[in-house]
């Protein structure tokens, strides 16, 4: 039994899972956390006492590491690092090792569910959309503001937009959907873009996941599998690996 953690800007995803030679993985129990509610995995911990082993990635910084390990002293916990060749992904990263683990492992995630052309969008704290090649390799991505933090700047950075509720619309006549419509765009015209680069490869497609992807999912007009968790299922993967299963 395995606790998986994907601890990212705005929460910590966690999932426990059995791993069994020859049985695809299980997963027994899943939640989210937000950074400052860490302590609650000591009660997942002691829901499931089979617990022994955790592994997880973290893009949250040392200070939100150091808490997670707290909360999993006494399990053997390791560090997904992004590395030049892992799980069938082949990192073409100029420095392999600076590229974001939950990147690299929502990567080893999408690689296991389509092994072909893919581009793989997840829409987080920050959005990242990076391609696949139908080899295996990783060819490279774009980081960008996720919706939330695009409203946030707009907010900040000018005297007249406020940070308000707007809806999506074609073309927006209130300042409110003028800005929600301009960030979920921004969004969509970014994947599109990069689809574009992909898009004539046999069963190319778009796995979009995260906190975001359902407020810009429907604006994209390209093949598209809407995925929850890659990075955990990644990680999942990996794990089971080493286990010897
Ligand atoms: N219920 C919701 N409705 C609409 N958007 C949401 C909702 N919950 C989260 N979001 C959006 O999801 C984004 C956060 O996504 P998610 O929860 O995957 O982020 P996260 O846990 O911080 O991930 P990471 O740090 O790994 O990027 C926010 O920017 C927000 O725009
Ligand atoms: C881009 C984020 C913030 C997405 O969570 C994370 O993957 C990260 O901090 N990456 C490090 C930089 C990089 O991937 O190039
Ligand atoms: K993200």
């Amino acid at each position: 039994m395995i606790l998986l953690i994907d601890a990212g800007n705005t929460r910590i995803k966690w999932r426990v899972v059995v791993v069994a030679a020859a049985e695809p993985l299980r997963a027994l129990d899943e939640g989210a956390l937000a950074h400052d509610g860490v302590a609650a995995l000591a009660a997942v911990r002691s829901r499931h006492p089979g617990l022994r082993r955790a592994f997880g990635c973290n893009v949250a910084g040392a200070e939100v590491a150091a808490a997670i390990a707290r909360a999993c002293a006494g399990l053997a916990l390791d560090w997904l690092r992004p590395s030049a060749a892992c799980g069938g992904v082949r990192n073409l990263y100029e420095d392999p090792a600076r590229l974001g683990a939950d990147r690299w492992a929502a990567l080893i995630g999408a690689r296991r569910l389509h092994p072909h052309a893919c581009l793989v969008v997840t829409a987080g704290t920050a959005t990242t959309v990076d391609l696949l090649a139908a080899d295996g390799d990783f060819l490279g991505g774009l980081i960008l503001p996720g919706v939330e933090l695009m409203q946030q700047a707009l907010a900040q950075g000018t005297a007249q937009l406020p940070l308000a509720e707007g809806r999506f619309t074609p073309m927006p006549r209130r300042t409110v959907d003028a800005i929600r419509s301009g960030c979920l765009q921004a969004q969509a015209g970014a994947v599109e873009r990069m689809f574009r680069q992909i898009a004539g490869e046999p069963q190319a497609l778009c796995l979009l996941g995260g906190g975001a992807a359902d407020s810009f999912a429907g604006l994209l007009e390209i093949p598209l599998r809407r995925v929850d968790n890659l990075v955990l299922s990644g990680l999942g993967a990996l794990a089971a690996a080493h286990d010897g299963h």
